[in-house]
């Protein structure tokens, strides 16, 4: 028998560079996410946070570098890596004029969840979310952090091993994110499953992340627990203060990080992405 039980690390980006025409979004990227942690990958806009994990989810080609997915290569083992993930991209992923339960019943489909299992699926999706009481109303009614946690639901229907979220708390607000994370948190100790999750909120990574890399100009900046990085610039500090993982990331990016932050068009999705959610 064929076991598909997928080990080793969950992902593994080694040199991974992409651009667009003469913008190196990505810049030479070395990265690996243990299989069951909660991964952060952080950065201003237009750091390259997107690009890197959308050639993670295949979306995008791997042109230069090697990304692996619990061992299968992104590149050329496409429908391996993608049978393992769940992914809410930035971009509105759920439609207004369908019910909570009609959205993820259609990403349950497009997953291939088989038939006789796919109420029984879609019902946990929702119930793990904390739609099950709104999952027959439409998705057009729902508030801002309603509308996430149903793409997450959406995300989660397939039981992905890995799960990959693209700014999952923009535009809501302080109570919504938290509920955000809680669900996510809730599925990922039930499951076991590997989170990675791009943000530019330093608490909520702060909080929720086992690892973060700090991305900026393409580049990872600094790696590892957010404790070991304060603890690092404290120490590099030597004054006695304690610092957050913002002024580590100021520490990294250096003055970089005030220019502009980010192109017209990073700025924009942003807003759109903040703008429908809230
Ligand atoms: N489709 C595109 N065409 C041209 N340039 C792009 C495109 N998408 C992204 N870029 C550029 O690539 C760089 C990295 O963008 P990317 O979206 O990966 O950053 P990000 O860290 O995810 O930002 P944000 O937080 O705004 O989502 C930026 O300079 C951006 O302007």
């Amino acid at each position: 028998m064929r076991d598909d039980t997928p080990t080793g690390d969950a992902v593994t980006c080694t040199g991974l560079r992409y651009s667009f025409g003469g913008t190196k979004a990505v810049d030479g990227v070395d990265l690996t996410v243990c299989a069951g942690e909660v991964f952060g990958l952080l950065g201003p806009n237009g750091a390259g946070k997107t690009t890197a994990i959308r050639c993670v989810t295949t979306l995008l080609p791997v042109p230069s570098g090697m990304v692996r997915v619990f061992g299968y290569d992104a590149a050329t083992q496409k429908m391996a890596v993608r049978r393992l993930l769940g992914y809410v991209p930035q971009q509105l992923s759920a439609d207004a004029s369908l019910t909570g339960r009609e959205n993820v019943s259609l990403f349950a489909r497009v997953f291939d969840v088989p038939r006789r299992e796919r109420a029984g699926r879609v019902g946990q999706a929702l119930e793990a979310v904390g739609l099950a009481d709104a999952a027959d109303r439409m998705a057009g009614t729902y508030s801002g952090g309603m509308v996430r946690r149903l793409e997450l639901a959406q995300a989660l229907v397939s039981a992905p091993r890995l799960l990959m979220l693209d700014e999952p708390t923009i535009g809501l607000d302080p109570i919504a994110r938290t509920s955000v994370w809680e669900h996510i948190m809730a599925v990922r100790a039930a499951t076991g499953m590997t989170v990675l999750v791009t943000t530019h909120y330093m608490d909520e990574a702060e909080q929720y992340c086992d690892r973060v890399a700090l991305m900026h100009k393409g580049q990872v900046r600094a790696l590892g627990t957010p404790e070991r990085l304060i603890a690092d610039l404290r120490e590099r500090r030597g004054d006695g203060a304690v610092p957050t993982l913002e002024d580590v990331f100021r520490d990294v990016a250096g003055s970089g990080l005030d220019e502009g932050g980010g192109e017209f068009r990073d700025v924009r999705r942003t807003r759109n992405t903040a703008s429908r959610v809230g």
